[in-house]
């Protein structure tokens, strides 16, 4: 049974905040582990209005870093606006100048009819309001969203150092807020690119990480280059992606029934009112397809045509090779109506009872394991070709050569989610592992953090009364020896505390507290971070 949040205290977590002068300390209660110190650095929106008028949508606000500092056992929190073109203008205009996710900016009211026409007609102004996540790329750090605007930032003074256009460097039109990092530091991501023609795809990236021995200090964005384009199920139409999956030697992308509309997408910034919210709509015939592709040489798989059922996917656990099949581990949402459609904030912001309600109507979530074979024999058809002893996910090749796809349930309750998972990445990223962590969302309210066995299906949960944490983050003991020897690290605002919000250290065995460093001021919902050592 879930818990239930009458007083609707998460509402806070929705609400706008200030920026600090400088760091503030943080009460330490409990022991924090002598080894823990570096900064945890966490991006969400920290302006959810300007002028009077209201951001709509979760992915709306204003892009708001945070930085948790932890130094021999003393804790201090600090937090800056990014000075985005989005920021920056809507601070200077006292309005929404450029149009967010599900907010539309109109022409300024003061502007005689002329030159509010021209600045209609300038072209698009997409966003740069990167409050998705930050991502350590060779030694710089970037604050990013979805689009091909990334901003530079200084971690230390959580400055904003410069923004930068992906598309001066790679054909895309935007990136995710997930890439993935190699041990040696090469980056991989993948977007979306209407190219030339209208001919769409998936574009993988790669960024080589700096060379040492040449003592190369050249921005590693320079080295930037497409080394794969995967197809789109339909021309005009590609699919959202928010993130994919690497093992040692291939990548997995999941292209989900939640297309982009382009046409829509081209023509919405001519039409008044239009977001980007506006461009989505979903194929409610071509289910999920699995794509495969060989990492080094990067090489698209196109005789292996993978399809399921409909699911929304947002976020990849981990995946990886086992005995000549792919594992991949997902936070699905079953069908094909689009999540996002429900995380409007006026939705989110609601009494409990009618946030229970939305929730009932919205895609329900479920962790699931799908097995993916790469050795597959045109005689046999219909069976199973799965053989791992381990799982009980299927797949199968039909008459029409596709192999359709049955997953494993790994996590499964009702409108209880396990959403912004976390693995060991350093030790487990693209190989076999034990161990997710995630945050539990309750009716789309994150109300504890979870941890999941993905091979034994045991689950521990961290719960407090009234608190509302945010995506835990693993770090591990220097030399540790297990795969969950370190602790989890997430922001927690409790509202009605005297101190509410605090950084939450849990022991990542048993999700026992170790500490919680407190502080005087409410923190507004985080997406994803990183942990800088
Ligand atoms: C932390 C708790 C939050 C409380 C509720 C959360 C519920 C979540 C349930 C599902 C999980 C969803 C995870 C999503 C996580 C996330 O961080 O998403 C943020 C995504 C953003 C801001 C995406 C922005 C994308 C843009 C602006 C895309 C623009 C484009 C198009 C639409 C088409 C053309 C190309 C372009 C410009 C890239
Ligand atoms: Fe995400």
């Amino acid at each position: 049974m879930f818990v239930e949040h009458p007083a609707a205290g998460y509402k806070k977590i929705f609400e706008t905040v200030e920026e600090l002068n400088e760091p503030i300390p943080a009460r330490v209660i409990g022991v924090l582990p002598s080894w823990l110190g570096g900064s945890l650095l966490r991006m969400g929106p920290g302006l959810f209005e300007v002028g009077g008028e209201p951001f709509n949508h979760l992915f709306d606000g204003q892009a708001l870093i945070h930085k948790f500092d932890l130094k021999n056992g003393q804790v201090t929190y600090y937090r800056k606006f990014i000075r985005t073109d989005t920021y920056v203008r809507a601070m200077t205009e006292n309005r929404v100048v450029i149009t967010e996710f599900g907010t539309a900016a109109y022409p300024d009211p003061c502007k005689n009819i002329f030159s509010r026409f021209f600045t209609y007609f300038k072209g698009i102004e997409v966003t740069d309001n990167c409050l998705v996540n930050i991502c350590p790329i060779g030694e710089d750090f970037y604050a990013v969203t979805e689009t091909n605007y990334i901003t530079k930032v200084d971690p230390d003074s959580l400055e904003t150092l410069k923004k930068v256009d992906l598309c001066k460097y790679v054909s895309v039109n935007g990136v995710t807020a997930h890439p993935h990092t190699d041990a040696d530091g090469t980056v991989y991501n993948i977007g979306n690119c209407f190219g030339k023609n209208f001919s769409l795809a998936y574009n993988i990236v790669k960024i080589p990480p700096p060379q040492e021995d040449e003592k190369d200090k050249s921005d590693p964005l320079e080295r930037a280059q497409v080394v794969l384009q995967l197809p789109s199920s339909e021309r005009l139409k590609p699919s959202y992606l928010h993130s994919f999956g690497m093992t040692d030697n291939h990548f997995v992308f999941v292209e989900q029934p939640v297309k982009i509309n382009v046409l829509k997408y081209l023509s919405a910034w001519s039409v008044r009112g239009t977001t980007y919210m506006d461009c989505f709509e979903s194929n409610d015939s071509m289910g999920t397809w699995f794509h495969l592709a060989t990492k080094d040489p990067a090489d698209y798989l196109s005789s292996y045509k993978f399809r399921t059922s409909a699911f929304n996917i947002f976020h990849h656990i981990n995946a990886y090779e086992d005995q000549g099949f792919i594992v991949v581990d997902l936070c699905t949402w079953k069908g094909h109506d689009f999540v996002y459609d429900y995380l409007y904030l006026a939705n989110l912001k609601g009494e409990w009872e009618e946030v229970k309600k939305a929730a009932m109507r919205a895609p329900q979530p479920e962790v699931r394991r799908y097995v993916l074979p790469l050795d597959i024999h045109r005689e046999e058809q219909g069976r199973n070709l799965v053989s791992l002893s381990y799982t009980t996910a299927t797949a199968a090749l039909r008459s029409d050569g596709t192999i359709w796809l049955e997953p494993e349930v790994l996590f499964s309750g009702p409108r209880q989610a396990f959403e912004f998972p976390q693995i060991n990445y350093s030790l487990c990223r693209g190989k076999k592992y034990s161990f997710a962590y995630g945050l539990g969302l309750n009716h789309f309210i994150p109300d504890r953090i979870v941890k999941l066995n993905v091979q034994t299906k045991e689950t521990w949960v961290w719960q407090e009364d009234e608190c509302y944490p945010s995506e835990p983050l693993f770090v591990p003991t220097p030399a540790a020896t297990e795969e969950d020897d370190g602790v989890l690290l997430s922001i927690v605002v409790k509202p009605g505390a005297e101190r509410p919000s605090f950084l939450l250290v849990l022991d990542a065995v048993k999700l026992t507290e170790l500490a919680r460093a407190e502080v005087n001021t409410i923190i507004p919902v985080t997406l994803h971070g990183t942990y800088k050592p």
